[in-house]
């Protein structure tokens, strides 16, 4: 059974209704989903569709039922006069993790992120990267049925991708969906099951790697090479 099942006729802005047209797709359980597209593709406001705050949209998006989230936005967000442990321990109360599984899970990513020495800080007080730490090891706390991942790779530095990596593969073994969106080709290449071209708020490809290959002619083509030849080099269709 699919996790998500989506299906945008139409979706945008007060002022600018349709910049998205035809995003039709699904995420199933354990699966990893690339978004790529250039800058002002629509990314954002698929992510933003899903999440249910975009103003405008026609069409449908089914979710399991009783099914959990969790979003990992581009920009983090923080509350003010909070440290680090405190948003943990707000987050645990609001979504019921006991206080011993709080502790337990909240030290071990802590530890992994090597953030342990922060966690009384004020995320306001962090570096870029380690502000996305933060809001990574939130997400990971909830144990979500999905993750909605906005551009992960910028910003962290080589070691946190490479954990913030395992830690996903380690998710998608546990049953839950990725969504991400990336710039970073190459390392979606390698760790996308599924990828969703978009331009011009349309998907004009989808599948596997061997699948978009295939579709833009370049068979050991790369992800980047595949996806440039058929966004600017014309397509294949
Ligand atoms: N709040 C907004 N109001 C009106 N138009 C918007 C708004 N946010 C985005 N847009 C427009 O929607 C289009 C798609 O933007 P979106 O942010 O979804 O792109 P993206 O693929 O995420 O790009 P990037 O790679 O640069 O993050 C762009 O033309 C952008 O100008």
């Amino acid at each position: 059974m699919e996790i998500l099942n989506v299906s945008i006729e139409e979706a945008g802005y007060e002022d600018k209704k349709s910049v998205i047209k035809e995003v039709n797709f699904s995420l199933q359980p354990g699966e990893l989903i690339g978004i790529i597209g250039p800058n002002g593709a629509g990314k954002s406001t698929t992510i933003k569709t899903l999440l249910g705050v975009i103003e405008y949209v026609k069409g449908d998006i089914q979710k399991q039922k009783l099914s959990t989230y969790a979003y990992i936005p581009e920009r983090p967000i923080f509350y003010d006069h909070l440290t680090l442990w405190e948003h943990l321990d707000l987050l645990a109360a609001i979504n019921e993790i006991d206080d011993e599984t709080l502790e337990k899970m909240g030290t071990h990513y802590l530890e992994i992120f090597k953030m342990d020495k922060v966690k009384h800080d004020m995320p306001a007080t962090f570096s870029k990267g380690m502000q996305q730490k933060a809001m990574i090891i939130q997400a990971l706390l909830l144990k979500p049925d999905y993750y909605i991942v906005d551009e992960p790779f910028i910003g962290l530095d080589p070691s946190a991708i490479k954990k913030f990596i395992s830690l996903m593969e380690e998710e998608k073994q546990r049953g839950a969906g990725i969504l991400m969106s990336t710039h970073v080709l190459d390392t979606a290449e390698k760790i996308c099951d599924r990828f969703l071209l978009i331009s011009n708020g349309t998907i004009f490809a989808q599948g596997t790697l061997n699948d978009i290959q295939a579709k833009s002619g370049l068979h050991d083509g790369s992800l980047l090479d595949c996806f440039y030849l058929m966004s600017e080099g014309g397509s294949n269709e």
